[in-house]
């Protein structure tokens, strides 16, 4: 796999996230977050920071009245139980009705039996975006329980290209794999997204607030999918590298992450965005 962007490609890439930033900056788009109670704050005032408006609705009763008002969904099972997935079934189906993007964030998907139904269950109901760590990936394209470690992965990003790959062309969607370097495919061509920190993997919840701005930016580009994913996951781990210049552990990297998203400008998405095509 050739990975060397040329100047140009880096060029466009800065530009594409660049312009899907700003117009999440400008439309402000209604994010509907169906979500586990650790990545609830996080999750909220990341979406916030990059100019989204976040909604943590989750009660099924409430979703006929409300999703249709959404601009995009966003679902996660970090701490799934029985009574949760109706709201998720319901509501993804509704959004795909209705014509609107959603994202699945299969939280610790080789966990259990269970875990892993649920999640082949909402795969079926068309997300527009898949993002999750390689361990989750494995474990949804092989469709079997791996070795787990619960939420974090035991696996590296570029040992789960295939099975995206192939869990793009079984589901339609566009499967993100995050790591240190973010592989997004939509089953023909491969992204690479090299923006970000290790620290990340030490704050609960990165993964899954970065799900949400992919949701964000889906919103407001659902026609380039890719595209807005892999701006997503650049955008995000940028404003981690650039907050990680002010931090001093995992405690402050999460305050200046937020802060350094908000603050993001044109000279630094230009010069810094990291996204090269691998196939
Ligand atoms: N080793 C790393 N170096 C740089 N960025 C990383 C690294 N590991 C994870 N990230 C970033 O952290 C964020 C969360 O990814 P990850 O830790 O894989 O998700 P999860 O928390 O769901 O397991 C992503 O933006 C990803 O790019
Ligand atoms: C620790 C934990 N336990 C259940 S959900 C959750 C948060 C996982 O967040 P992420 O996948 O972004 O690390
Ligand atoms: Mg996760």
């Amino acid at each position: 796999m050739g990975e060397r962007a040329s100047e140009g490609e880096a060029r466009e890439w800065g530009a594409t996230a660049w312009r899907i930033l700003t117009a999440v900056r400008e439309r402000s788009p209604l994010i509907q977050c169906i979500t586990n109670y650790v990545s609830m704050d996080l999750m909220a005032n990341t979406l916030l920071a990059a100019g989204a408006s976040p909604a943590m609705l989750h009660c099924l009763q409430e979703i006929p009245d409300f999703t249709p008002h959404a601009q995009a969904l966003c679902i996660n099972v970090g701490t799934l139980s029985p009574d949760w997935i109706p709201s998720m079934k319901t509501a993804a189906e509704l959004a795909t009705r209705l014509g609107k993007p959603w994202v699945l964030d299969p939280v610790a998907a080789s966990a259990s039996e269970f875990r892993l139904r649920a999640c082949l269950d909402l795969v079926q109901l068309k997300p527009v975006v898949l993002r999750g760590n390689a361990s989750e990936i494995l474990a949804l394209s092989n469709a079997s329980l791996g070795p787990s470690k619960g939420v974090d992965s035991s696996h590296r990003s570029v040992d789960a290209v295939e099975a995206a790959k192939s869990l793009a062309q079984g589901s339609g969607s566009v499967i993100a794999v995050s790591g240190a370097v973010d592989i997004i495919t939509d089953g023909q061509r491969v992204v690479g997204v090299k923006n970000g920190v290790a620290m990340l993997q030490k704050i609960t919840a990165a993964g899954c607030a970065v799900t949400a701005l992919i949701a964000a930016f889906v919103a407001v580009d659902p026609l380039h999918a890719l595209e807005a994913t892999a701006s997503a996951l650049s955008i995000f781990g940028l404003a981690a590298e650039m907050g990680m210049d002010m931090a001093r552990g995992p405690a402050s990297l999460r305050i200046h992450l937020i802060d350094s998203l908000h603050g993001l400008d044109q000279a630094a998405v230009f010069s810094r965005v990291s996204i090269t095509s691998m196939s």
